[in-house]
């Protein structure tokens, strides 16, 4: 059974409070986006594998996330079959696309459908939320408001639908504990609602928290935000803890010129 884990963009992040947990409080909204990696999974009456190719994933291949999620779900259901695995790596990695809890929660539910398991959405949430603050979004998969670690979600009206989105990765790579690390959290002025529900209000007043801190260290990433805004998009921002940024425009965009090594996107939502 195969499937294809799509990444994310953050429409506004505002880091609001560190918990006691060492996690923050936040409120953004999540939207997926038609840039995919594909995950096949086959019963193998022999041992689980995993294999990978496109993207090269860091670290043990033991600590994936896909592999997690198999375990995870094992614990509970201790007569799974063997899986042998592949993923195919495309989403930007470290990119603030959410790439890696994509995978992990498109393989609970490739596992949910390929056992027959019949756990709800809220169930494979549950589970989601075991593995990252972000997959829980990723079960669903549709635009979402996320609130406490990420992991809350609730459902908000947005029509992006003609929207063309152009995505760029300097690769630059920005680890998310320490991009949290320097951000001073405070309580938003406006609710992220409010502002969402009126695109001409977006330019000015929706805030990723995350640019204060890591733009003046990484002058690059801002520039790129600046010439999607000169190349007229309605809204452009680094997405999650970056370096991705991501502009909106309502007309396909003329070419743009990009540094070769810049992963570069372009699609229609
Ligand atoms: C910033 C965001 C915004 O959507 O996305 P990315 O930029 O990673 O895509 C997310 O909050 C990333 O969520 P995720 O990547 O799942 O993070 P986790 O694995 O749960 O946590 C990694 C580390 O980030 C910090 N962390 C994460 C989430 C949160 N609400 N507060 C935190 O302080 C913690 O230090 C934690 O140890
Ligand atoms: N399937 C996976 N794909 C990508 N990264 C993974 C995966 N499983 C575990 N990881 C680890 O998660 C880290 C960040 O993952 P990713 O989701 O791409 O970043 P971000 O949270 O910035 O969107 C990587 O450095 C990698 O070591």
């Amino acid at each position: 059974m195969i499937s294809f884990p799509n990444a994310k963009i953050n429409l506004g992040l505002h880091i609001t409070s560190k918990r006691k947990d060492g996690f923050h409080d936040i409120e953004t909204c999540m939207v997926p986006i038609p840039l995919c990696d594909a995950l096949e999974m086959i019963i193998d009456n022999k041992k689980t594998t995993f294999t990978t190719s496109g993207l090269q994933v860091p670290g043990d291949p033991k600590d994936n996330l896909i592999l997690k999620a198999y375990q995870l779900l094992k614990k509970d259901f201790p007569n799974l079959p063997q899986l042998s695995i592949h993923l195919h790596k495309n989403i930007p990695i470290g990119a603030g696309l959410g790439g890696g809890s994509a995978d992990a929660a498109f393989a609970l539910n490739l596992m949910n459908n390929l056992f027959d398991l019949i756990l709800d959405d809220f169930f494979l949430e549950e589970y989601a939320a075991k593995l990252g603050s972000d997959c829980p979004f990723f079960i669903e998969n549709t635009a979402k408001i996320a609130k406490g670690r990420g992991e809350l979600l609730e459902p908000v009206e947005l029509d992006l639908k003609g929207t063309h989105l152009v995505l760029i990765n300097p690769g630059i790579h920005i680890g998310t504990k320490e991009a949290y690390a320097g951000v001073t959290p405070a309580a938003p002025k406006v609710k992220l609602e409010a502002i969402l529900v009126d695109k001409s209000r977006w330019k000015d007043e929706l805030v990723n928290d995350f640019e204060k801190s890591i733009f003046p260290n990484h002058p690059e990433i801002a520039a790129i935000k600046e010439k999607l805004y000169e190349n007229g998009a309605y809204y452009a921002a680094m997405s999650g803890s970056g370096s991705s940024v991501f502009g909106l425009f309502d007309e396909k965009p003329g070419q743009m010129d990009w540094k070769e090594s810049y992963f570069h996107v372009e699609v229609k939502l």
